[in-house]
């Protein structure tokens, strides 16, 4: 499978302005049909969560209308990275996911609120996973902080997950835990996993780009730096299916002791 990891920058506080950018990097992306396209973390509004009763998506309509067309034009699978999402009175870190013919594969939110960022002070958290089939992958969806917690990783692995996909806003100053959160979630689940961070910086942060692919025995197989990029690479679940016959880790287990 071919993926493009669209690593941008994103305005704070700018939706307009953060759309227009959108449709941009898509005409310069050399977009083939059938690839798997992924945006970053709340790239519509980013992390101005003050404002969100002005600036958040009601009901994610004007998203999901753009992700839909984007993904029908362009003939792609599209991970819409997430954005800030309003449902009355509450906000959601939403992710939307669309097949080729711009219709909706599911949506996702997100599930561990990062309280330095006060997530927790103006969101509210998901408590589903959001699992689904592209070409011969078993993608689950995360989002950023999500991939601090190996045991929400490890029940979307029991449940066949063999591609975890991380949409983020990742600072810069913990740049190290990012390369080996995600190093280690594909390691411990022996399966690839795609982390597409922004760049760029707002008010409180400078983030950290770096967008990494990692196989399922936890090689770096691609990572963009700290501009903005388009990144690709092709994976195959061949790899996953080796690494697994060669360390049968899964049926290794234990439960019952743990
Ligand atoms: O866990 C971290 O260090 C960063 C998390 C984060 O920035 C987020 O969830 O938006």
């Amino acid at each position: 499978m071919e993926v493009t990891l669209l690593q941008i920058d994103v305005i704070f506080g700018d939706p307009d302005q953060n759309y227009r950018h959108i449709e941009q990097v898509f005409k310069k992306a050399d977009l083939k049909p059938e690839q798997l396209v992924i945006l970053p973390e709340l790239w519509d509004t980013g992390y101005d969560l003050a404002r969100l009763p002005q600036i958040a998506d009601e009901n994610g309509v004007r998203a999901q209308k753009f992700l839909a067309y984007l993904a029908k034009k362009y003939q792609v699978y599209l991970i819409g990275g997430s954005v800030a999402r309003q449902n009355t009175a509450t906000f959601f870190n939403t992710t939307y996911v669309y097949d080729p013919d711009g219709m909706k594969i599911g949506s996702y939110d997100k599930v561990h609120l990062f309280r330095l960022m006060r997530e927790d002070q103006f969101l509210s958290a998901g408590n589903k996973t959001l699992l689904f089939d592209i070409h011969d992958f078993h993608i689950a969806c995360d989002i950023c902080y999500d991939l601090r917690f190996p045991e929400w990783f490890r029940k979307q692995a029991s449940m066949q997950a063999n591609l975890f996909v991380v949409p983020a806003q990742w600072p810069i100053q913990r740049l190290d835990a990012w390369k080996k959160l995600l190093q280690a979630r594909a390691i411990e689940n022996q399966s690839y996993v795609i982390g597409v961070n922004r760049v760029g910086s707002d008010p409180d942060n400078q983030f950290a780009g770096h967008s990494l692919v990692v196989d399922p025995l936890g090689k770096v197989i691609k990572e963009l730096g700290e501009s903005e990029e388009i990144g690709k690479i092709t994976i195959s679940s061949d790899e996953i299916i080796a690494s697994r016959k060669e360390i049968p880790a899964f049926s290794d287990r234990r439960p019952e002791l743990y």
